[in-house]
Protein backbone atom coordinates (compact mmCIF):
# COMPACT_ATOMS: atom_id res chain seq x y z
CA UNK A 1 0.00 0.00 0.00
CA UNK A 2 1.45 3.61 -1.14
CA UNK A 3 2.26 5.84 1.99
CA UNK A 4 -1.00 8.33 1.01
CA UNK A 5 -3.15 5.06 1.15
CA UNK A 6 -2.03 3.98 4.04
CA UNK A 7 -2.19 7.61 5.95
CA UNK A 8 -5.91 8.05 4.58
CA UNK A 9 -6.79 4.94 5.85
CA UNK A 10 -5.50 5.76 9.04
CA UNK A 11 -6.70 9.15 9.04
CA UNK A 12 -10.46 7.25 8.49
CA UNK A 13 -10.11 4.96 10.97
CA UNK A 14 -9.64 7.69 13.17
CA UNK A 15 -12.37 10.19 11.59
CA UNK A 16 -14.95 7.25 12.53
CA UNK A 17 -13.49 6.64 16.23
CA UNK A 18 -14.39 10.05 16.52
CA UNK A 19 -17.73 10.32 14.86
CA UNK A 20 -16.38 12.86 12.73
CA UNK A 21 -18.86 14.93 10.27
CA UNK A 22 -18.14 13.52 6.91
CA UNK A 23 -18.19 17.08 5.53
CA UNK A 24 -15.72 17.91 8.03
CA UNK A 25 -13.65 15.02 7.73
CA UNK A 26 -13.24 15.00 3.22
CA UNK A 27 -12.46 19.10 4.24
CA UNK A 28 -9.66 18.12 6.95
CA UNK A 29 -7.92 15.40 4.20
CA UNK A 30 -7.96 17.57 0.78
CA UNK A 31 -4.34 19.24 1.09
CA UNK A 32 -4.90 23.27 1.27
CA UNK A 33 -2.21 23.95 -1.88
CA UNK A 34 0.22 21.48 -3.65
CA UNK A 35 3.35 23.25 -5.50
CA UNK A 36 5.40 21.51 -7.85
CA UNK A 37 8.42 23.19 -9.65
CA UNK A 38 10.83 22.21 -11.65
CA UNK A 39 14.17 23.58 -10.88
CA UNK A 40 17.13 23.79 -13.36
CA UNK A 41 20.70 24.31 -12.25
CA UNK A 42 24.24 24.12 -13.68
CA UNK A 43 26.07 21.17 -12.53
CA UNK A 44 29.69 21.58 -11.64
CA UNK A 45 30.83 20.96 -15.09
CA UNK A 46 28.22 23.75 -16.73
CA UNK A 47 25.53 20.96 -18.16
CA UNK A 48 22.53 21.81 -17.34
CA UNK A 49 20.22 19.57 -14.81
CA UNK A 50 16.55 19.82 -13.71
CA UNK A 51 14.66 18.17 -10.69
CA UNK A 52 11.48 18.30 -9.76
CA UNK A 53 10.76 19.74 -6.82
CA UNK A 54 6.83 19.73 -4.36
CA UNK A 55 6.02 21.79 -1.35
CA UNK A 56 2.59 20.28 0.17
CA UNK A 57 0.68 22.57 2.74
CA UNK A 58 -1.74 20.37 4.15
CA UNK A 59 -3.64 22.26 6.76
CA UNK A 60 -3.38 25.67 9.25
CA UNK A 61 -5.65 25.76 11.23
CA UNK A 62 -3.58 25.62 14.41
CA UNK A 63 -1.11 27.72 12.94
CA UNK A 64 1.95 27.73 10.09
CA UNK A 65 2.28 24.73 7.71
CA UNK A 66 5.43 23.19 8.66
CA UNK A 67 7.59 20.86 8.12
CA UNK A 68 11.13 19.28 6.32
CA UNK A 69 11.92 18.71 3.27
CA UNK A 70 13.15 14.61 1.41
CA UNK A 71 15.90 14.82 -0.80
CA UNK A 72 15.62 11.70 -2.16
CA UNK A 73 15.26 10.27 -5.94
CA UNK A 74 12.43 8.31 -5.53
CA UNK A 75 10.37 11.09 -4.62
CA UNK A 76 6.88 11.67 -5.40
CA UNK A 77 3.62 14.04 -4.52
CA UNK A 78 1.45 11.02 -3.51
CA UNK A 79 4.50 10.44 -0.57
CA UNK A 80 5.12 14.60 0.39
CA UNK A 81 1.14 14.18 0.25
CA UNK A 82 1.65 11.69 2.71
CA UNK A 83 4.29 12.87 4.93
CA UNK A 84 2.60 17.09 4.98
CA UNK A 85 -0.79 15.03 6.48
CA UNK A 86 1.18 13.43 9.16
CA UNK A 87 3.10 16.70 9.88
CA UNK A 88 -0.53 18.23 10.43
CA UNK A 89 -1.45 15.15 12.63
CA UNK A 90 2.01 15.36 14.68
CA UNK A 91 2.16 19.06 14.85
CA UNK A 92 -1.46 18.60 16.60
CA UNK A 93 -0.27 15.79 18.66
CA UNK A 94 2.65 17.46 20.52
CA UNK A 95 0.40 20.31 20.72
CA UNK A 96 2.13 23.22 19.17
CA UNK A 97 0.62 25.71 17.36
CA UNK A 98 1.70 25.11 13.78
CA UNK A 99 -0.14 22.83 11.25
CA UNK A 100 1.51 20.28 8.73
CA UNK A 101 3.40 20.57 5.24
CA UNK A 102 6.19 18.93 4.02
CA UNK A 103 8.55 19.25 0.44
CA UNK A 104 10.42 16.57 -1.74
CA UNK A 105 13.34 17.26 -4.00
CA UNK A 106 13.74 14.35 -6.45
CA UNK A 107 17.44 14.03 -6.44
CA UNK A 108 20.09 12.04 -4.76
CA UNK A 109 22.38 14.81 -2.80
CA UNK A 110 24.89 12.04 -2.40
CA UNK A 111 26.01 12.64 -5.73
CA UNK A 112 25.21 16.51 -5.84
CA UNK A 113 28.50 18.76 -4.81
CA UNK A 114 27.95 21.68 -2.16
CA UNK A 115 27.59 23.93 -4.64
CA UNK A 116 25.16 22.10 -6.74
CA UNK A 117 22.85 21.54 -3.47
CA UNK A 118 23.32 25.10 -2.70
CA UNK A 119 21.92 25.87 -6.23
CA UNK A 120 19.22 23.19 -6.15
CA UNK A 121 17.71 24.23 -3.08
CA UNK A 122 19.59 26.35 -0.75
CA UNK A 123 19.84 24.39 3.06
CA UNK A 124 18.48 26.11 5.96
CA UNK A 125 21.23 28.47 6.47
CA UNK A 126 20.76 29.22 2.41
CA UNK A 127 17.18 29.27 2.70
CA UNK A 128 17.19 31.73 5.90
CA UNK A 129 19.43 33.91 3.39
CA UNK A 130 17.29 33.69 0.26
CA UNK A 131 14.23 34.96 2.37
CA UNK A 132 16.05 37.78 4.10
CA UNK A 133 17.65 38.96 0.35
CA UNK A 134 13.33 40.23 -0.12
CA UNK A 135 12.28 40.32 3.54
CA UNK A 136 14.86 41.97 5.57
CA UNK A 137 16.88 39.39 7.91
CA UNK A 138 14.41 36.70 9.11
CA UNK A 139 15.64 33.79 11.27
CA UNK A 140 12.22 32.67 12.24
CA UNK A 141 11.28 31.77 8.68
CA UNK A 142 12.87 28.41 8.89
CA UNK A 143 14.20 26.47 11.50
CA UNK A 144 17.36 23.69 11.46
CA UNK A 145 20.05 26.58 11.13
CA UNK A 146 23.39 26.44 12.36
CA UNK A 147 23.51 27.37 15.45
CA UNK A 148 25.66 30.69 14.38
CA UNK A 149 22.49 31.72 12.61
CA UNK A 150 19.79 31.84 15.35
CA UNK A 151 19.75 27.55 15.59
CA UNK A 152 18.70 26.14 18.40
CA UNK A 153 21.04 24.13 20.96
CA UNK A 154 19.50 20.71 20.97
CA UNK A 155 17.80 20.77 17.92
CA UNK A 156 20.35 18.24 15.78
CA UNK A 157 19.81 15.33 18.29
CA UNK A 158 16.23 16.28 19.18
CA UNK A 159 14.29 13.65 17.17
CA UNK A 160 16.76 10.72 18.93
CA UNK A 161 16.29 12.25 21.97
CA UNK A 162 12.50 12.27 21.59
CA UNK A 163 12.26 8.37 20.57
CA UNK A 164 14.59 7.65 23.74
CA UNK A 165 11.79 10.04 25.84
CA UNK A 166 8.98 8.10 24.18
CA UNK A 167 10.62 4.82 24.67
CA UNK A 168 10.88 5.68 28.23
CA UNK A 169 7.42 6.61 28.92
CA UNK A 170 6.24 3.59 27.45
CA UNK A 171 8.58 1.72 29.34
CA UNK A 172 7.76 3.24 32.69
CA UNK A 173 4.15 2.80 31.99
CA UNK A 174 4.68 -1.05 31.79
CA UNK A 175 6.69 -0.37 35.07
CA UNK A 176 9.99 -0.86 33.57
CA UNK A 177 13.20 1.40 32.35
CA UNK A 178 15.26 1.18 29.62
CA UNK A 179 18.35 -0.29 31.57
CA UNK A 180 19.08 -3.79 30.01
CA UNK A 181 16.45 -3.73 27.26
CA UNK A 182 17.79 -4.83 23.81
CA UNK A 183 17.60 -2.21 20.78
CA UNK A 184 18.04 -2.83 17.27
CA UNK A 185 18.39 0.06 15.01
CA UNK A 186 17.65 0.82 11.09
CA UNK A 187 19.21 3.21 9.56
CA UNK A 188 22.15 5.01 11.67
CA UNK A 189 21.60 9.01 10.24
CA UNK A 190 20.88 12.02 11.97
CA UNK A 191 17.68 10.29 13.94
CA UNK A 192 19.39 6.98 14.17
CA UNK A 193 22.65 7.71 15.62
CA UNK A 194 21.20 9.88 18.31
CA UNK A 195 18.89 7.29 19.33
CA UNK A 196 21.94 4.69 19.45
CA UNK A 197 23.81 7.55 21.54
CA UNK A 198 21.43 8.14 23.91
CA UNK A 199 20.03 4.79 24.38
CA UNK A 200 23.29 3.43 25.70
CA UNK A 201 23.80 6.10 27.54
CA UNK A 202 20.57 5.52 29.54
CA UNK A 203 21.75 1.71 29.75
CA UNK A 204 19.80 0.37 26.95
CA UNK A 205 21.58 -2.50 25.08
CA UNK A 206 21.89 -1.85 21.24
CA UNK A 207 22.60 -5.06 19.69
CA UNK A 208 22.30 -4.35 15.97
CA UNK A 209 22.28 -1.37 13.63
CA UNK A 210 22.04 -0.91 10.31
CA UNK A 211 22.43 2.05 7.19
CA UNK A 212 22.85 1.48 3.14
CA UNK A 213 26.59 0.34 3.68
CA UNK A 214 25.73 -2.66 5.73
CA UNK A 215 24.33 -3.91 8.81
CA UNK A 216 26.51 -5.54 12.33
CA UNK A 217 25.07 -7.11 15.62
CA UNK A 218 26.94 -7.98 19.28
CA UNK A 219 24.35 -9.71 21.14
CA UNK A 220 26.16 -8.18 24.30
CA UNK A 221 25.21 -4.62 22.82
CA UNK A 222 27.71 -2.48 20.47
CA UNK A 223 30.17 -0.03 21.88
CA UNK A 224 28.05 2.82 20.40
CA UNK A 225 30.74 5.90 20.93
CA UNK A 226 33.06 3.53 18.81
CA UNK A 227 30.94 3.32 16.59
CA UNK A 228 29.99 6.50 16.05
CA UNK A 229 33.70 7.25 15.66
CA UNK A 230 33.49 4.28 12.80
CA UNK A 231 31.21 6.09 10.99
CA UNK A 232 32.87 9.62 10.71
CA UNK A 233 36.02 7.60 9.33
CA UNK A 234 34.38 5.13 7.21
CA UNK A 235 30.94 6.58 6.10
CA UNK A 236 29.29 3.67 7.11
CA UNK A 237 28.94 1.11 9.48
CA UNK A 238 29.83 -1.49 7.54
CA UNK A 239 33.61 -2.46 8.15
CA UNK A 240 32.99 -1.86 12.19
CA UNK A 241 35.34 -4.10 13.82
CA UNK A 242 33.56 -4.39 16.98
CA UNK A 243 30.79 -6.13 16.06
CA UNK A 244 29.78 -9.14 13.41
CA UNK A 245 28.48 -8.55 9.89
CA UNK A 246 24.28 -10.02 9.18
CA UNK A 247 22.54 -9.80 6.23
CA UNK A 248 21.29 -6.17 5.91
CA UNK A 249 17.98 -7.62 4.90
CA UNK A 250 17.27 -9.43 8.43
CA UNK A 251 17.52 -6.32 10.51
CA UNK A 252 14.11 -5.58 11.02
CA UNK A 253 13.53 -9.53 12.31
CA UNK A 254 16.36 -9.73 14.57
CA UNK A 255 16.14 -10.95 17.70
CA UNK A 256 15.32 -7.37 20.34
CA UNK A 257 13.08 -6.23 22.95
CA UNK A 258 12.30 -2.80 21.03
CA UNK A 259 12.84 -2.43 17.27
CA UNK A 260 13.63 1.54 16.21
CA UNK A 261 12.87 1.66 12.17
CA UNK A 262 14.97 5.08 11.80
CA UNK A 263 15.65 5.13 8.28
CA UNK A 264 12.61 4.39 5.01
CA UNK A 265 8.94 4.39 5.14
CA UNK A 266 6.97 1.18 4.72
CA UNK A 267 9.87 -1.21 5.42
CA UNK A 268 7.34 -3.18 8.14
CA UNK A 269 4.64 -4.71 5.88
CA UNK A 270 3.45 -8.25 5.21
CA UNK A 271 6.76 -9.43 3.97
CA UNK A 272 8.08 -9.06 6.83
CA UNK A 273 5.77 -8.30 9.96
CA UNK A 274 5.15 -12.10 10.84
CA UNK A 275 8.71 -12.49 11.42
CA UNK A 276 9.47 -9.39 13.55
CA UNK A 277 10.18 -10.82 17.06
CA UNK A 278 10.49 -7.37 18.85
CA UNK A 279 7.76 -6.71 21.15
CA UNK A 280 8.04 -3.13 20.97
CA UNK A 281 8.50 -0.84 17.85
CA UNK A 282 9.42 2.50 18.01
CA UNK A 283 8.73 4.28 14.86
CA UNK A 284 11.50 6.77 14.45
CA UNK A 285 11.24 7.22 10.65
CA UNK A 286 7.80 8.31 9.17
CA UNK A 287 5.30 5.64 8.08
CA UNK A 288 7.80 2.68 8.41
CA UNK A 289 4.80 0.41 9.12
CA UNK A 290 2.20 -0.53 6.75
CA UNK A 291 -1.34 -1.16 7.50
CA UNK A 292 -1.62 -4.67 6.71
CA UNK A 293 1.64 -5.27 8.77
CA UNK A 294 -0.10 -2.73 11.67
CA UNK A 295 -2.61 -6.12 11.86
CA UNK A 296 -0.28 -8.68 12.20
CA UNK A 297 1.77 -6.96 14.55
CA UNK A 298 -1.58 -6.37 16.51
CA UNK A 299 -2.22 -10.22 16.82
CA UNK A 300 1.03 -11.13 17.82
CA UNK A 301 0.76 -8.13 20.96
CA UNK A 302 3.29 -6.06 19.21
CA UNK A 303 3.22 -2.47 20.72
CA UNK A 304 3.65 0.22 18.65
CA UNK A 305 4.79 3.61 19.32
CA UNK A 306 3.29 5.44 16.40
CA UNK A 307 5.84 7.85 14.03
CA UNK A 308 3.43 10.93 14.99
CA UNK A 309 3.90 11.37 18.52
CA UNK A 310 7.26 8.96 18.52
CA UNK A 311 9.54 11.45 16.01
CA UNK A 312 8.14 14.31 17.12
CA UNK A 313 10.99 15.67 19.32
CA UNK A 314 12.53 17.13 15.85
CA UNK A 315 9.63 19.74 15.03
CA UNK A 316 9.24 20.29 19.05
CA UNK A 317 12.59 21.32 19.16
CA UNK A 318 12.30 23.38 15.74
CA UNK A 319 9.11 25.13 17.97
CA UNK A 320 11.43 26.05 20.45
CA UNK A 321 13.74 27.39 17.68
CA UNK A 322 11.24 29.69 16.49
CA UNK A 323 9.94 30.80 19.71
CA UNK A 324 13.52 31.76 20.99
CA UNK A 325 13.93 33.48 17.21
CA UNK A 326 10.66 35.73 18.21
CA UNK A 327 11.76 36.19 21.54
CA UNK A 328 15.49 37.04 21.03
CA UNK A 329 16.55 34.75 23.38
CA UNK A 330 18.63 31.41 23.77
CA UNK A 331 17.42 29.05 25.97
CA UNK A 332 20.81 26.89 27.19
CA UNK A 333 20.35 23.70 26.21
CA UNK A 334 19.61 22.08 29.50
CA UNK A 335 16.02 24.25 29.15
CA UNK A 336 16.00 22.61 25.79
CA UNK A 337 16.03 19.25 26.66
CA UNK A 338 14.12 19.71 29.86
CA UNK A 339 11.27 21.22 28.15
CA UNK A 340 11.62 18.66 25.24
CA UNK A 341 10.82 15.93 27.84
CA UNK A 342 7.60 17.45 29.22
CA UNK A 343 6.24 17.95 25.56
CA UNK A 344 7.08 13.90 25.33
CA UNK A 345 5.83 13.15 28.73
CA UNK A 346 2.57 15.07 28.13
CA UNK A 347 1.81 13.84 24.68
CA UNK A 348 1.89 9.94 26.14
CA UNK A 349 -0.74 10.68 28.53
CA UNK A 350 -2.35 12.27 26.29
CA UNK A 351 -2.35 10.09 23.61
CA UNK A 352 -2.95 6.80 26.66
CA UNK A 353 -6.08 9.13 27.35
CA UNK A 354 -7.53 9.12 23.63
CA UNK A 355 -6.62 5.07 23.47
CA UNK A 356 -8.81 4.97 26.91
CA UNK A 357 -11.33 7.06 25.48
CA UNK A 358 -11.59 5.15 22.33
CA UNK A 359 -10.76 1.81 22.92
CA UNK A 360 -8.00 1.56 20.53
CA UNK A 361 -4.15 1.39 19.98
CA UNK A 362 -1.54 3.67 20.40
CA UNK A 363 -1.83 4.76 16.53
CA UNK A 364 -5.46 5.21 16.71
CA UNK A 365 -4.61 7.28 19.67
CA UNK A 366 -2.17 9.36 18.06
CA UNK A 367 -4.59 9.85 15.58
CA UNK A 368 -7.69 10.20 17.21
CA UNK A 369 -5.84 13.25 19.63
CA UNK A 370 -4.51 14.74 16.53
CA UNK A 371 -7.43 14.63 14.45
CA UNK A 372 -9.55 15.92 17.48
CA UNK A 373 -7.43 19.26 18.00
CA UNK A 374 -7.27 20.14 14.54
CA UNK A 375 -11.29 19.67 14.44
CA UNK A 376 -11.74 21.48 17.14
CA UNK A 377 -9.59 24.67 15.89
CA UNK A 378 -11.28 24.13 12.09
CA UNK A 379 -14.82 24.55 13.81
CA UNK A 380 -14.06 27.28 16.23
CA UNK A 381 -12.04 29.31 13.21
CA UNK A 382 -15.72 29.29 11.26
CA UNK A 383 -15.78 26.43 9.15
CA UNK A 384 -19.37 26.00 7.65
CA UNK A 385 -20.83 22.68 6.19
N1 LIG B 1 15.84 14.41 11.11
C1 LIG B 1 14.69 14.68 11.74
O1 LIG B 1 14.62 15.61 12.56
C2 LIG B 1 13.50 13.82 11.55
C3 LIG B 1 13.54 12.69 10.77
N2 LIG B 1 12.45 11.89 10.67
C4 LIG B 1 12.47 10.67 9.88
O2 LIG B 1 13.48 9.79 10.36
C5 LIG B 1 14.01 9.02 9.28
C6 LIG B 1 15.51 9.20 9.25
O3 LIG B 1 15.81 10.58 9.09
P1 LIG B 1 17.28 11.15 9.27
O4 LIG B 1 18.01 10.38 10.30
O5 LIG B 1 17.12 12.61 9.43
O6 LIG B 1 17.90 10.86 7.84
P2 LIG B 1 19.42 10.61 7.46
O7 LIG B 1 19.50 10.76 5.98
O8 LIG B 1 20.32 11.39 8.33
O9 LIG B 1 19.62 9.07 7.84
C7 LIG B 1 18.96 8.03 7.19
C8 LIG B 1 19.70 6.75 7.56
O10 LIG B 1 19.03 5.64 6.96
C9 LIG B 1 19.99 4.89 6.25
N3 LIG B 1 19.37 4.15 5.17
C10 LIG B 1 18.91 4.58 3.98
N4 LIG B 1 18.41 3.56 3.28
C11 LIG B 1 18.55 2.46 4.06
C12 LIG B 1 18.23 1.09 3.91
N5 LIG B 1 17.67 0.65 2.80
N6 LIG B 1 18.55 0.24 4.92
C13 LIG B 1 19.14 0.68 6.05
N7 LIG B 1 19.47 1.96 6.24
C14 LIG B 1 19.18 2.83 5.27
C15 LIG B 1 21.00 5.89 5.76
O11 LIG B 1 22.22 5.25 5.42
P3 LIG B 1 23.40 6.10 4.71
O12 LIG B 1 23.73 7.23 5.63
O13 LIG B 1 24.51 5.13 4.63
O14 LIG B 1 22.82 6.55 3.40
C16 LIG B 1 21.13 6.72 7.04
O15 LIG B 1 21.92 6.03 7.99
C17 LIG B 1 13.27 9.50 8.01
O16 LIG B 1 12.14 8.69 7.82
C18 LIG B 1 12.82 10.90 8.41
O17 LIG B 1 11.67 11.31 7.69
C19 LIG B 1 11.29 12.16 11.35
C20 LIG B 1 11.19 13.26 12.14
C21 LIG B 1 12.24 14.23 12.24
O1 LIG C 1 11.86 20.30 12.19
C1 LIG C 1 10.98 20.31 11.35
O2 LIG C 1 10.16 21.21 11.24
C2 LIG C 1 10.86 19.15 10.39
C3 LIG C 1 10.18 17.98 11.03
C4 LIG C 1 9.76 16.98 10.04
O3 LIG C 1 9.83 17.19 8.84
C5 LIG C 1 9.20 15.71 10.53
O4 LIG C 1 8.91 15.62 11.72
O5 LIG C 1 9.03 14.79 9.72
Amino acid sequence: MNALAATNRNFKLAARLLGLDSKLEKSLLIPFREIKVECTIPKDDGTLVSYVGFRIQHDNARGPMKGGIRYHPEVDPDEVNALAQLMTWKTAVANIPYGGAKGGIGCNPGELSISELERLTRTMAWILDEYSKFHGYSPAVVTGKPIDLGGSLGRDAATGRGVLFATEALLNDQGKSIVGQRFVIQGFGNVGSWAAQLIHEAGGKVVAVSDISGAIKDKNGIDIPSLIKHVKEHKGVKGFSGANAIEPSSILVEDCDILIPAALGGVINRGNANDIKAKIIVEAANHPTDPEADEILSKKGVIILPDIFANSGGVTVSYFEWVQNIQGFMWEEEKVNAELKKYIQQGFKDVKEMCKTHNCDLRMGAFTLGLNRVARATVLRGWEA
